[in-house]
């Protein structure tokens, strides 16, 4: 996403924007008819609609300059329009000395004016409807929701291909090439080829985010209110017994995990690459399953008839923030989750305020994710989970690539909220200063459980799964 889309789409900014989604669409696809089955010999009728649209772009008041740059596309059409006159059969008559074609010269006439009229239409819909809303106005006007998911899907997947293309942009500028250069031809086509395996890897991890805040396949609607299943006051926020799984490939990632987390309780979650740390956490909220074993959530079982309710109140923040980023703005995205399970108007505007807040981002909201700083990503990636209000922080890796002052700022934040968390982590001082326990996984079992001061002092346990305390770190 561009920062012209958080520009354009702020709702509200005029009269055009504030028409529903669904009247903007049903209005898109009755101009685009008039100007297809226009007569290409009514010119003034093309004048009228190019008049009427300007009038439209005015009262919205983008600039023609956005429009300029989106008609590109139109390039091989407006090619095409005007070989015609030149290659077109009948009548022909003498311009300035070069015979045309005046059937092939009305043909072009009739792409180029029909075409451009269309693009331009579309094109106004899009900078006055943010994607997501048109989405929504598509649901509300009974598309089938399986081309919803698709259209949702596509989108997303778009801004991937784009922010990946981006990133590979700047790292390839960074080592002294110039994509602007015909001999970096070469370069440039390999590159697109990584870049749509990176965009599907990304697409992925986006999906399991998206899936983890609640997403079933629909655009959040109004109406309705969260269905929640009140928590057994009783049970162990977390309950895991003898879980075992195994990846479709045949690999046996975890061999019967065993564990019981209190309420409040702060558990850091320990262990060698490979061990089995994320794909034991996928299974806390029902990402991942199919395996043997029980997990209970505040005394609901994690099984697919409460996936939904399991999801409200287990909430995971992935290890890159940018998986769970991925709409224009900071607001929307700590506003997608809440809204999946159903909360609106001012209720979820509350919630959304006071996750930003909580996590020190409350001016941030209006800002493009794209154009935070990695520190700050991870911030809002946490509110978008906050924002669900889980009873269950589940962090992965909360501290990787963080400076020493963004790392100490999220420790202070994560101190300040009052609920249970379990946190994967390689980084040994910050469990000890986050989580009062520890467990230790390795080769898909807990191996050690306690104390996290007492594990961390153990050198030996440590060196056994190799984990290693920083230089200079010492526990006495
Ligand atoms: N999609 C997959 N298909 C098959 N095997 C997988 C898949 N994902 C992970 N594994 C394997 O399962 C095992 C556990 O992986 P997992 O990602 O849970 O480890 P981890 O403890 O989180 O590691 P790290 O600290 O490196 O992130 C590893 O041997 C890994 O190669």
């Amino acid at each position: 996403m561009s920062a012209g889309h958080g520009f354009l789409h702020r709702p509200g900014d005029s009269p055009v924007h504030r028409l529903t989604p669904q009247t903007k669409i049903v209005a898109t696809v009755v101009a685009v008819l008039c100007v297809v089955a226009t007569p290409r010999e009514a010119f003034w009728a093309f004048g009228v609609y190019l008049l009427a649209l300007t009038a439209v772009w005015a009262v919205a008041r983008v600039p023609v300059r956005w429009f300029a740059a989106r008609s590109v596309i139109e390039a091989p059409f407006v090619l095409l329009a005007l070989l015609l006159p030149f290659t077109g059969a009948g009548d022909r008559v003498d311009v300035l000395g070069v015979s045309v074609s005046e059937e092939g010269a009305l043909a072009g006439w009739n792409i180029l004016a029909k075409g451009t009229l269309g693009l331009l239409t579309s094109l106004t819909l899009a900078a006055t409807t943010a994607p997501q809303d048109i989405l929504l106005g598509l649901q509300r006007l009974r598309m089938p929701s399986v081309m919803i998911t698709i259209a949702t899907l596509m989108l997303r997947y778009a801004e991937v291909i784009v922010g990946e293309a981006k990133r590979m942009r700047v790292a390839r500028i960074s080592r002294g090439d110039d994509p602007r250069f015909l001999w970096q031809l070469g370069a440039t086509a390999r590159g697109i080829g990584s870049l749509f395996i990176r965009s599907y890897e990304r697409g992925e991890r986006v999906h399991l985010a998206m899936v983890s805040r609640g997403w079933t396949g629909r655009m959040p609607d109004g109406g309705g209110s969260p269905e929640v299943v009140a928590p057994q006051r009783s049970a162990p926020a977390l309950v895991v017994e003898r879980l075992a799984y195994a990846y479709p490939d045949g690999h046996q990632a975890l061999f019967g995990i065993n564990l019981t987390v209190e309420r409040g309780e702060r558990v850091a979650v320990l262990g060698p690459n490979g061990a089995g740390k994320t794909t034991f956490v996928l299974h806390l909220n029902g990402v991942l399953g199919g395996g043997s074993g029980r997990v209970e959530v505040a005394g609901l079982p994690v099984a697919k008839e409460h996936l939904k309710e399991i999801r409200r109140r287990v909430g995971v923040v992935f290890q890159d923030p940018d998986d769970q980023l991925f709409l224009p703005t900071a607001r929307q995205d700590v506003a997608f989750g809440p809204a999946n399970f159903g909360l609106r108007g001012a209720e979820l505007d509350e919630r959304v305020d006071h996750a930003l807040r909580a996590v020190g981002m409350e001016e941030f909201g209006d800002r493009s994710p794209l154009h935070l700083s990695g520190g700050q990503r991870r911030r809002v990636a946490l509110a978008t989970v906050l924002a669900c209000d889980p009873e269950i922080l589940v962090l992965d890796e909360p501290s990787a690539n963080l400076e020493p002052v963004a790392r100490r700022e999220l420790a202070e934040v994560l101190l300040g909220l009052d609920r249970t968390m379990l946190m994967v982590t390689h980084d040994l001082p910050y469990a000890l200063q986050l989580c009062p326990r520890s467990v230790l996984i390795d080769g898909g079992v807990v191996v050690a459980d306690g104390p996290t001061r007492e594990l961390l002092a153990d050198t030996g346990l440590l060196a056994q799964h190799r984990l290693e305390l920083p230089f200079g770190f010492r526990l006495d």
